[in-house]
């Protein structure tokens, strides 16, 4: 039987939007399910004149109806899941009060759905409410050896769901770190570079908030890896990215975004304070050799976000400085100021280490 799938996200390479899509699929198929379960239950409970129940059940269906509307059509869910769980477990409770064990086995896929709708915390603190509740109303309702089956088992149903749902969180944010991050050196790869750009884009057209970015690469790495092989130029890589984030803020983002080329995002810093930053890091490379004799320097080019650049002219404007100390000899800093002056015929301050 085909499943009613949904492209909740277009063609992505961003692994968060990919989570993300996954699961509003989760959502929707529960909503989606639970809408053609329950609905009839409607008219039935209506027909017995369990009114308040037939109200709470069509409530439940038209929540339902309305976050796949949201989902199919806007491709979006604010509701958060609270409506569903409450009026599922609302209704089994209720309805296990007045209807005896038809009432209450629908408590067991409500458990299930509130795990996989709510965040871990809060559907804990949820189920072990809805738990309690339902010890309460079976041991008024049924007698007492029904009333230990139906709390213990309710009870083992929350925590075997509760572990699984806890064991997919963890496999989807591990999913996630290896999906962003470069695995020798633990710099963020390419895969989230244009948003994280475009949030800087977004922040200096809306707040005036300034960011800057550094294109660091090292120098002659080729003759690095000819002269003392690959294994010592990874470990080389991997102690210049050790190095890059000893001397960055919390608040600032390293990327690998070639084989030996760095690339930093720094939130709220000026050009003069970037070109700063690049010249400490470059001074912090060529100063002591790695692995007691390889002697590594690097350039670097720097530019500040401007108004009304896209990321990629912001990352090109930095690309074109970097190859501006290339260019002037290497082990050294261009800022993207320099090259404006340069073309204006006024003094530059490009700096060799
Ligand atoms: N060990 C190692 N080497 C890499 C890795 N990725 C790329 N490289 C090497 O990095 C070198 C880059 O060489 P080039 O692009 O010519 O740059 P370069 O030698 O640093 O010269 P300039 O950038 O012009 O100073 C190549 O030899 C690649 O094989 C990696 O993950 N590990």
């Amino acid at each position: 039987m085909a499943f009613p799938t949904v492209a909740f996200t277009k063609a992505t390479t961003n692994p968060t939007l990919v989570i993300l899509g996954f699961r509003r699929q989760i959502i929707y198929h529960i909503h989606f399910w639970a809408l053609i379960a329950v609905a009839p239950l409607v008219l039935v409970q209506w027909r017995q004149d369990h009114t308040f129940l037939a109200v709470l059940l069509a409530l439940f269906s038209l929540n339902s109806v309305l976050v796949i509307v949201c989902l199919r059509w806007w491709r979006v869910y604010f509701l958060r899941g609270w409506p569903f769980v409450l009026l599922a477990l609302t209704s089994s409770a209720y309805s296990t009060a007045i209807n005896g064990h038809t009432g209450l086995y629908w408590a067991y896929p409500g458990i299930a759905a509130c795990c996989f709708l709510l965040p871990l915390r809060e559907s804990t603190a949820c189920n072990v409410v809805f738990v309690a509740i339902m010890a309460c109303i079976s041991f008024l309702t049924f007698p007492e050896p029904a009333f230990w089956r139906i709390t213990f088992s309710l009870g083992l149903t929350c925590v075997f769901v509760l572990v699984f749902a806890w064991l997919v969180g963890r496999l989807k944010e591990e999913l996630t770190r290896l999906a962003t991050t470069d695995p020798l050196t633990g710099c963020l790869n390419r895969s989230q570079l244009a948003d994280i750009l475009n949030s800087q884009i977004q922040m200096r057209e809306r707040y005036e908030r300034v960011s800057s970015m550094i294109l660091l690469d090292l120098d002659h790495f080729k003759r690095i890896n000819d002269r003392w092989g690959h294994v010592a130029g990874d470990q080389v890589l991997k102690e210049v990215a050790e190095r890059i984030h000893r001397r960055l803020r919390e608040s600032d983002q390293a990327f690998r975004i070639g084989g030996e080329e760095f690339m930093l995002v720094l939130p709220e810093t000026r050009q003069k304070d970037a070109e700063q930053l690049a010249q400490q890091l470059i001074g912090n490379i060529s100063a002591a050799p790695f692995l007691r004799e390889i002697q590594v320097t690097a350039s670097a080019g720097v530019t500040e976000v401007k108004r009304g650049e896209t990321w990629s002219t912001w990352l090109n404007r930095a690309d074109q400085a970097l190859y501006q100390a290339k260019l002037q000899g290497r082990n050294r800093m261009v800022s993207s100021r320099d090259l404006v002056n340069r073309r204006n015929g006024l003094p530059t301050d490009a700096t060799p280490i």
